[in-house]
């Protein structure tokens, strides 16, 4: 067996960064450990891999939620499966949250979590082709840039969002108003940054560093109330490995509580009756889940404008891919939304409670696990969520074995606050799409459709044709309290020697997307663990 300093489980947006700033030390001695395998298909460099990445059992997860919603489907939770997990296979769409995200993690008794100690951080891992400012960072690891795309059909929407008084940005991070612009991307200059082309990579050759792919970590190795090891399968073989200091769990907001459930921390009513033993008794281990429920709104164009006509063809597809291949640009070397945009549902809002992000094409309906397939006629895609939703779902554990299926409860649009901002948000949209100069490319409405008006309506049809924001959190969230998961150094309570250190530590929704906010908490945490 063999034995380490540290034990990295889950080579993903938290593990790549632990990995790199364990190991930086030569002294210390750090295994990673992945399920997934090498980051070396061309797919995930070139941005508009993406959504075949996502279609890809050999690149994704595909975790199956409870039925749900009016038409009870059951719905796919893709994740990364790769060195740099999903920030491997994600929309690229590079967002921080604001201020008042983070000043309430620290207002909730999570002393250090605050903006002023996590720009900072922002700061340190970007490299923003925006140069450096008070806000931004240049020259670190991460690079970040601002996809421009001077066409048309997107100047117009633009155009309408700023007729509606949303100021236009190049820089999303810089506030928190109303406001919309073309996105800003972990892509330079035609290529994905991953967390593991940033962290992982560059340091892969330490001598100190293990990483293991094809590494599947079951549970933790307890003895005494200590976590000393790893326990799972290595290609199929039976696979141990002991941590001197520490084990930290990185598998992301799904498979970490999972992980500790197994090894009996966890819900005791969950463990006992999944025939787990219990060692720990903490009761919102996969509780308090918070997902963002993305709505989709379709519209048919009234010329041939748009992605479709390039994308939705095989001759099409070779052209594209011709023209990245010679110069990495092209629709191939942009994120699959091109506009992002923040508004408020309310006039008397303080600060944008819904996000969308816009595309220049339209999808068929979703199909479980399978890549999108883009229509034949010229669309365009708009998907949006309430920003901070307070209903909370959850993730458990239905039997000792590690491949028995989780049970995954989304609990979607469960509170009022989420029902109300979702209905505003649509709302919103359709004022945007109704706004000149975007109105006059539009020729109507195909998702949900302008049937669907009333209340419950939209709400049904976000259920039903709308998808999972890839952002769970709170699944082994932070707090001051004997019954939170961890502590504010996210060291799981009720043992010694194990943290959790991935989105599931969060135990409220930042306001946008999810990579950069987990990569900040990564090598915040590495701080944490470095000062012991
Ligand atoms: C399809 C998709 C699109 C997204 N789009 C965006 C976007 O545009 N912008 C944005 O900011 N965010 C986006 N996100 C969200 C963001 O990428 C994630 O929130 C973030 O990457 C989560 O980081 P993590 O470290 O918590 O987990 P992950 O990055 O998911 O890492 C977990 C790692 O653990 C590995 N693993 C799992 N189980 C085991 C096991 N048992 N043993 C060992 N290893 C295991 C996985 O293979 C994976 O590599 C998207 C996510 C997805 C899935």
């Amino acid at each position: 067996m063999t034995r380490f300093d540290y034990i990295i489980a889950g080579a993903g947006s938290a593990g790549c960064v632990l990995a790199n700033r364990l190991s930086a030390n030569p002294g210390v001695s750090v295994l990673l450990v992945e399920a997934g395998g090498q980051d070396t298909t061309p797919l995930i460099a070139m941005p508009g891999g993406a959504t075949e990445l996502m279609g890809d059992p050999a690149y994704a997860w595909h975790y199956p939620t409870r039925p749900f919603g009016p038409s009870q489907q059951v719905e796919y939770w893709v994740r990364g499966k790769t060195l740099g997990g999903s920030s491997s296979v994600n929309g690229m769409t590079y967002n921080r949250g604001n201020r008042a995200d983070y000043d309430e993690l620290e207002s909730r008794g999570n002393p250090g979590w605050g903006w002023d100690d996590m720009l900072p951080v922002f700061r340190t891992i970007e490299d923003n082709a925006l140069g450096a400012s008070d806000v931004r960072g240049a020259g670190g690891p991460l690079h970040v840039s601002t996809v421009d795309a001077a066409e048309p059909l997107l100047e117009d929407a633009i155009g309408a969002g700023t007729a509606l008084g949303w100021r236009r940005t190049r820089d999303f991070n810089e506030s928190d108003e109303e406001r919309l612009g073309y996105t800003m991307a972990t892509i330079r200059d035609g290529r994905r940054s991953s967390a593991a082309s940033a962290f992982l990579h560059p340091v892969m050759d330490r001598p100190n560093l293990t990483v293991a792919v094809h590494t599947v970590v079951d549970r933790v190795l307890l003895e005494g109330g200590r976590a000393v090891g790893v326990q799972g399968r290595q290609n199929g073989q039976a696979f141990e490995a002991r941590a001197a200091r520490e084990v930290i769990l990185a598998t992301g907001a799904i498979v970490t509580p999972k992980i500790l459930q197994l090894s009996g921390i966890g819900p005791a009513d969950t463990l006992r009756s999944a025939g787990v033993d219990v060692a720990v008794d903490s009761p919102y281990v996969g509780g308090r889940l918070h997902e963002h429920r993305a709505f989709r709104l379709q519209f048919r164009l009234t010329e041939d404008l748009g992605y479709n006509k390039v994308l939705g063809t095989q001759t099409g597809q070779q052209a594209a891919a011709a023209e990245y291949g010679a110069s990495r640009g092209g629709v191939l070397a942009r994120p699959p939304f091109d506009i992002v945009g923040f508004f408020k549902t309310r006039p008397d809002l303080e600060r944008p409670d819904a996000q969308f992000q816009l595309a220049s094409f339209s999808i068929q309906q979703l199909e479980p696990a399978k890549p999108l397939e883009l229509e034949r006629e010229p669309g365009m895609m708009c998907v949006a969520y309430a920003l901070r939703p307070d209903s909370e779902g959850s993730i458990r554990i239905t039997s000792a074995d590690p491949d028995a299926a989780l049970d995954i409860d989304p609990n979607y649009l469960a509170t009022e606050h989420d029902r109300t901002t979702s209905v505003g948000l649509v709302r919103g949209l359709r004022r945007l799409f109704g706004t000149e100069p975007l109105a006059n490319r539009i020729q109507h409405e195909t998702v949900p459709g302008p049937g669907v008006q009333g209340d419950q309506e939209i709400i049904d049809a976000g259920l039903d044709l709308g998808g999972c924001g890839y952002h769970t959190v709170g699944t082994c969230a932070m707090g001051p309290n004997d019954d939170d998961v961890v502590d504010p150094e996210l060291r799981v309570r009720g043992v010694t020697g194990l943290r959790v250190v991935d989105a599931s530590v969060l135990p409220t929704m930042v306001s946008g997307n999810l990579n950069g906010p987990v990569t900040a908490v990564a090598w915040r945490a590495a701080d944490l663990i470095l000062a012991g």
